[in-house]
């Protein structure tokens, strides 16, 4: 295994608040990681600063030995980049305009990816529900060819088929040697495709295990393993 993403004593300060503070990550390549944390953890944060939209951060953050945020960037897909999307165009006008501005974009792929998911691209982003916002956000986003995938929350607020749908899609599209961070509170709905996991808690990633080492040094499922940093303080992750 290649080591892909490497975060060394990262600290991030947003109006006078502490966001995260000497976080350090190390993903390889040709993995899907869960990165569990309750809400306001810092999940979205971190992957912002992982895709080079945060900056003004201290410590180190390199993939594949790069460490310039537009370096960074170009070999990233964000499941937040279609955040700031004119929501008037029709879905198609809105992948065309992707296929245009990232050379690394596939069409072909997008077109196979909605009809898969079921998209109908004559549709108004400003009129999907929030299950088929995601799901069109997810064909966009694989659609991008990419090493690292970064997908914020892609089961937020939808039903059991359509997670079915995008799980399937996620397992499909992935890449050969890309890796996929996933962020969730509900890590039951992702636990079977994990290969590893990180938890965020206060401010910082308290952990990062492999499946294998949680299920065989500490006899645990992903879930009870999650769950255990955050009981004490009887936490309830929604
Ligand atoms: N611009 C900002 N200024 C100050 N605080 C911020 C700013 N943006 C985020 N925060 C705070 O940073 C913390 C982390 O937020 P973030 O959205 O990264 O968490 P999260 O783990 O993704 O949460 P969720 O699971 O609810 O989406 C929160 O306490 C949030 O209020």
């Amino acid at each position: 295994m290649t080591e892909l993403l490497s975060i060394e004593n990262l600290t991030y300060r947003r109006n006078l608040r502490t966001i995260l503070t000497n976080l350090s990550l190390t993903l390889n390549d040709n993995q899907i990681v869960g990165l569990l944390g309750a809400n306001g953890a810092g999940k979205t944060t971190l992957m912002r600063l992982i895709a080079g939209s945060a900056v003004n951060y201290r410590g180190s953050i390199s993939i594949n030995g790069k460490n310039t945020g537009s370096e960074r960037k170009s070999m990233v897909s964000f499941s937040a980049q279609l955040e700031g999307v004119n929501e008037n165009l029709k879905l198609i006008k809105i992948a065309d305009y992707f296929n245009h501005v990232f050379p690394d974009f596939e069409m072909n792929d997008f077109e196979k990816l909605a009809a898969n998911l079921s998209i109908d691209l004559d549709q108004h982003f400003i009129s999907l529900s929030k299950g088929n916002r995601q799901k069109f956000v997810m064909a966009i986003t694989l659609a991008k060819h990419a090493k690292l995938y970064l997908l914020d929350e892609p089961f937020n607020g939808i039903d059991s088929m359509s997670r079915k749908k995008i799980v399937a899609s996620i397992i499909e599209w992935k890449p050969e040697d890309a890796t996929i961070l996933i962020s969730d509170h509900h890590v039951t709905d992702i636990a079977n495709l994990l290969d590893a996991v990180a938890i965020v808690k206060d401010h910082t990633v308290v952990t990062q295990k492999s499946a294998d080492e949680i299920r065989e040094e500490n006899g645990q499922s992903i879930e009870t393993f999650y769950e255990s940093f955050y009981e004490e303080e009887g936490t309830k992750n929604d």
